[in-house]
């Protein structure tokens, strides 16, 4: 397994350009699995989710080009399986969004449950129970759910119990194929939802209001081909500029959508950093050691939960104590205890963790215990006095395209050791 090794203490400063967000590629990709001629996706990022995507799609029976400079050219035509095995599905969650695609194009599917992971159960009742709405008979047997519908599936009118990104989006995706007009109420508003109902639109799909919480869609018989480009990740994003302000550097991202972070650097801004936007890009510059951010998660246009960790870190090293509270994930405070092993002082109250800021973390020997909780492990390691190991990196591989090639570009001290 591959580690990272940091030594910590170099202001980071220069311009990194973030790619495409790995929560947009994903349903995007196993989207395509509705369509029937060739579709062309950009701005795709090099993660290992991705790989793991795209070999689903080729179990699926799916020719596609495979991924070369962000690009993919994927031919949905010679889907010729419908079973999403637990190989596959196991290591990334987001295997659950071919459920829906899956069924409303040949009518059935059989997809490995992704199970409990480490930030929390997940469940995925919400979108079996909107798939059954739309005349779907549903088991769940042997670690399966299995699907059919005879004929279409059919329009229908669905109010979601919780906001759940992929429950809008496997809905959202069966939605646009069934026969006739479906509502999705209490959808999620995440800018990666907007994202895939504009490249199903790009396809000949008609869906309405997605960004509200109200979801119009009208079904469509077949999909067309087409080309998109992915939106830029805003989590990466969001990464980089706490890294940032972390080691009182100066950078820009570039590539980058500033309206998806208002509440990310609303928090940044809080937090003592300076924040100039244009366009396309964000810049970040500090001098001063953080202040302390009150935080708590919540959907879209709320704080994002991807981004809870990394200001646990910010705030592991602020002027004074403050507190971030979980309120999507019940389990999604597992860096905390390696941050402690660097010399954070947080205390956990339930789902809220109450940060005494420290002057300076120390270099130690810490694990990932998933995507976030790395990100927010290399924040504290490239602050920390001295030398940090950073272990089962797999998981930031995940999500985050050549993260060390960006951080040694902006002046970090970051190695992989390969083994
Ligand atoms: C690939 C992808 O886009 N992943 C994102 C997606 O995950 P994901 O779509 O899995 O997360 P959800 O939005 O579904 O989860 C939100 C909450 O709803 C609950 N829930 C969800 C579905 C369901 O059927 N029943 C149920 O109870 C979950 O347990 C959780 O408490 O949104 C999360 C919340 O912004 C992000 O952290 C993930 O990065
Ligand atoms: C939790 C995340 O991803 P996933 O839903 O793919 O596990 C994330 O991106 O932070």
């Amino acid at each position: 397994m591959d580690k990272f090794v940091i030594n910590g203490g170099q202001k980071l400063h220069g311009e990194v350009t973030i790619s495409g967000a790995k929560n947009a590629a994903l349903p995007i990709l196993l989207a395509s699995v509705a369509g029937s001629e060739p579709i062309t996706i950009t701005n795709v990022p090099q993660l290992q989710d991705v790989s793991t995507s795209l070999k689903l799609l080729q179990t699926l029976g799916i020719e596609h080009s495979g991924l070369t400079n962000g690009e993919v050219t994927i031919s949905p035509a010679s889907l010729s399986c419908t079973t999403a095995p637990y190989e596959l599905v196991k290591t990334m969650r987001a295997s659950i969004l071919a459920l829906g695609p899956l069924l409303a194009r040949t009518g059935k599917a059989e997809v490995s449950l992704p199970g409990g992971c480490a930030i929390g159960a997940r469940p995925v009742n919400l979108h079996i129970e909107g798939l059954r709405l739309m005349g779907a008979t549903i088991a769940v047997e042997n670690g399966y759910i299995k699907a059919h519908v005879d004929g279409r599936l059919q329009g229908a009118h669905i109010l979601m119990d919780t906001v759940s990104v992929t429950g809008t989006e496997n809905l959202m995706t069966a939605a646009a194929l069934a026969d006739g007009r479906s509502i999705i109420e209490n959808a999620a508003r995440e800018p990666e939802v907007i994202d895939l109902a504009n490249f199903l639109n790009t396809l000949g799909a008609d869906i309405r209001g997605a960004g509200s919480d109200t979801i119009e869609i009208y079904g469509v018989e077949k999909l067309k081909g087409g080309g998109y480009a992915v939106m830029p990740d805003r989590i990466e994003t969001g990464t980089f500029l706490v890294a940032g302000l972390a080691t009182k550097g100066d950078i820009t991202c570039l590539n980058t959508d500033p309206k998806c972070l208002d509440a990310v650097l609303k928090k940044l801004c809080e937090a003592g950093a300076k924040i100039d936007v244009g366009e396309d890009w964000i810049r970040v510059r500090a001098s001063q050691r953080p202040k302390p951010v009150t935080i708590i998660t919540a959907p879209h246009p709320a704080f994002p939960t991807d981004m809870q960790a990394q200001f646990c870190a910010l705030n592991c090293l602020a002027e004074g104590s403050g507190w971030i509270r979980e309120t999507i994930f019940e389990n999604r405070f597992m860096h905390i205890p390696e941050l402690r092993r660097m010399g954070a002082q947080v205390e956990l109250e339930g789902n809220t963790a109450i940060t005494s800021g420290v002057e300076k973390l120390t270099g130690a020997e810490v694990m990932c215990t998933d995507l976030r909780a790395s990100a927010s492990l290399v924040i504290a390691a490239l602050v920390a006095e001295g030398q940090s190991l950073i272990e089962r990196i797999y998981h930031i591989d995940r999500g985050y395209e050549s993260i060390e090639s960006k951080l040694t570009a902006l002046g970090a001290d970051i190695t992989r050791v390969r083994s």
